[in-house]
């Protein structure tokens, strides 16, 4: 077209990328990183030994790389599948540039349907929001516009309910009721002429939602697996409760035991009595009451009993904590139940109902981790005969899966539950423990001195705390534990933050906690990943249950070894076994010298660090500051503004979850 002013124009009507076509490019291209298996040096080597025919031979004749020293056939191979997924995932990226998708979300992508991408992406945009994580409907929903997918079609609705169904799910419920869910409907989709009956036949249409009505006729919308979750839950417990006794099988070895017996408060007692007695039993109470005492003792009478016992905790750090403080070997609640170990269909638990576990009682520790999920599926590999011991803290903070198990059993009051009131003296002389009552009570904490195990140092000036902050973590702290070399510290010191973003969230602090503790040096190799760059040395997060490479949302380990040019790292964890990443696979990791209190639930470190801001202000509060607090072992330090430690100690609102559990257990047991 011919413009009055500019002259001549042109309107791009598609849009190819060309590989580059010069020597230099090329070497530049392949050194880039982008392709596996290849890094500078291989580049160099291939350009060599090809010149500018190196991308006919990676696409024609890929079994010519092996001429190549140190070029095999698997790594030929390698490559060459490369190039052409790299290709493939340019073509889709052109296609994607205008929706906002970059490349990480591409991969995904490319990764989920492979060459049939750009053709579902133009056909069933919707499909990706279900189908791919991290794109979520509104992504799903800009591609449908273009495509003139009408803004009121059924197709949108439903995928839209889906998602806010999703939505409510990651932020704990487990389920919606149904006007708030269909107010949401009418805001968030924009669909404000939607009436109530409309949608609730098209939520009827969902094959993947149930709609139940209770006794008083309210309605409740589930994604259909967590209904049929929650009613197993429900029908265990009125199956147990009500089912026919199974007898009190060791009263007097209890009675005659005098090592338990002098040892124990007559809440303790009870707690030991009732585990033998009745078939499901929950044992609550804050730090320093004496829960773990409590299991010792009920251990020691199952061994002369002759009962086989099973620990468990929902995390590997809570299961190895278990383990230190009983001597009793636990394990990780999937661990029990052998994820993974089925033939030919990994991913599935092998302990089920139809082979349920051995053992004859159960023991759980740090209950309010336990999400619904992972509660089914417990409840389901038990034996008929075993019986059930729940310990946890319901003051902690609620599990970040859907549900709030611990709250939801008692507050129905249908299952026994022993709470231990008593804080004893060891634990009340620690600084630790009363702080933490202090803030479950509503109280300011008590700043400490140079005797106690807990102590707040006041900030003005948000500068000065950053100062202060990794003087602490660099020198101060170190020399307490009196070690030579800050960078042994990193094991014992954990940072714990309310959030991810801002000056002093977790992202910020592990950026410079690692130039503190870890910074960059010649000879240390480093990898950059997703902004973040990865060395030899650095602390790290796995951030997902990754159950094929046995590790688990919050492992910690050390990065050992990292390959740049091949793009892989290897992490070592805590018990002696390395992990090997896969560049598409960095995102499951972060650094971990500083991490979100919530993250930190069911672990303990030697020393926490929690910094308190007023920028922190929606998430200061009380059940957040406790479980914080309540995190450490030897020694806590809370630095920040004394308006943010009132604030959290003030706010004790605690987020509503959706969930019917505790009125299905009333009404069926
Ligand atoms: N009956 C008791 N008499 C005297 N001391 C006790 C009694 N029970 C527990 N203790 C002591 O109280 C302290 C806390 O006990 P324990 O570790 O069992 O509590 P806990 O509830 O598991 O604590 P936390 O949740 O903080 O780990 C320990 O030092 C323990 O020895």
């Amino acid at each position: 077209m011919q413009h009055s002013q500019y002259g001549k124009q042109f309107e791009a009507c598609s849009l190819e990328f060309l590989p580059p076509s010069t020597q230099e490019g090329m070497e530049k291209f392949l050194a880039s990183g982008l392709l596996r298996g290849v890094g500078p040096s291989t580049a160099k080597k291939l350009m060599a030994a090809f010149g500018e025919r190196v991308f006919q031979v990676m696409e024609h004749s890929p079994q010519d790389l092996q001429s190549i020293p140190g070029i095999g056939p698997a790594k030929g191979e390698k490559i060459a599948q490369s190039y052409k997924e790299h290709q493939h995932v340019q073509r889709l990226m052109v296609f994607l540039q205008s929706y906002g998708i970059g490349l990480a979300l591409g991969l995904k992508l490319y990764r989920t349907y492979g060459e049939e991408a750009i053709r579902i992406l133009q056909h069933q945009p919707y499909r990706l929001a279900t189908d791919v994580s991290g794109i979520g409907f509104r992504t799903a929903d800009k591609i449908a516009k273009t495509l003139g997918i009408p803004h009121d079609s059924p197709e949108r609705i439903r995928a839209g309910i889906a998602y806010l169904l999703q939505q409510a799910l990651d932020d704990g419920h487990v389920c919606m009721p149904f006007d708030s869910l269909f107010a949401k409907v009418r805001t968030e989709l924009q669909v404000p002429h939607l009436h109530a009956d409309e949608a609730f036949s098209l939520m009827q249409q969902i094959k993947e939602l149930a709609v139940e009505r209770d006794a008083t006729g309210r309605l409740s919308v589930y994604l259909r697996p967590y209904l049929a979750m929650e009613e197993y839950v429900a029908q265990w417990f009125f199956d147990k409760i009500q089912g026919p006794g199974q007898g009190f099988a060791g009263a007097e070895c209890i009675q005659h035991d005098q090592s338990v017996e002098s040892l124990l408060s007559s809440e303790q007692m009870q707690a030991v009595t009732e585990a033998f007695s009745t078939p499901v039993l929950i044992l609550t109470g804050g730090p320093g009451t004496g829960k773990t005492t409590t299991i010792r003792a009920i251990l020691q009478v199952a061994l002369q009993l002759g009962w086989q016992t099973v620990l468990a905790a929902p995390t590997g750090r809570a299961a190895k904590r278990l383990t230190e403080t009983t001597g009793a070997p636990a394990k990780t609640i999937h661990r029990l139940l052998e994820y993974g170990q089925v033939e030919g269909a990994g991913g599935q638990f092998a302990r089920h109902a139809n082979h349920p576990l051995d053992g004859d009682l159960f023991i759980i520790d740090e209950v309010s981790m336990l999400d619904l999920q992972m509660f089914y599926y417990l409840l389901r590999a038990l034996p008929p005969h075993g019986r059930l011991l729940l310990v946890g803290d319901q003051n902690q903070l609620p599990s970040v899966g859907p549900g709030q198990i611990l709250k939801d059993l008692l507050d129905s009051k249908t299952v026994p539950s022993v709470t231990l009131t008593t804080v004893f003296r060891q634990a009340q002389a620690s600084l630790i423990v009363e702080n933490a009552y202090r803030v479950l009570h509503g109280q300011m904490i008590r700043k400490g001195g140079r005797e106690d195990n807990c102590f707040f140092l006041p900030v003005h000036d948000l500068d000065q705390m950053e100062q202060l902050l990794l003087e602490l973590v660099r020198t101060r702290l170190p020399a307490f534990l009196q070690l030579d070399d800050p960078y042994d510290s990193y094991e014992h010191i954990q940072v714990l933050a309310p959030m991810r973003k801002g000056r002093f969230g977790v992202e910020r602090f592990n950026h410079l906690l690692q130039e503190a503790i870890n910074p960059f040096a010649h000879g240390k190799r480093e990898i950059r990943a997703q902004g973040i760059t990865f060395r030899i040395g650095d602390k790290v997060l796995q951030t997902k249950n990754e159950y094929e490479k046995d590790v688990f949302n919050g492992d910690i380990g050390r990065i050992v070894d990292v390959d740049a040019e091949d793009g892989r790292m290897t992490v070592l964890f805590p018990d002696q076994r390395t992990v090997e990443y896969e560049q598409h696979e960095f995102d499951m990791l972060q650094h971990a010298y500083a991490m979100t209190i919530h993250k930190s639930q069911g672990s303990e470190y030697p020393i926490v660090i929690l910094p308190m801001v007023m920028e922190h202000a929606i998430l200061l509060q009380r059940q957040m500051f406790y479980t914080a607090l309540t995190r450490a072992r030897r020694l806590a330090v809370i630095v920040g503004q004394e308006a943010a430690v009132k604030r959290a100690i003030a706010t004790s609102k605690i987020a509503h979850r959706y969930t019917n559990l505790a009125e299905r257990l009333r009404r069926e047991c």
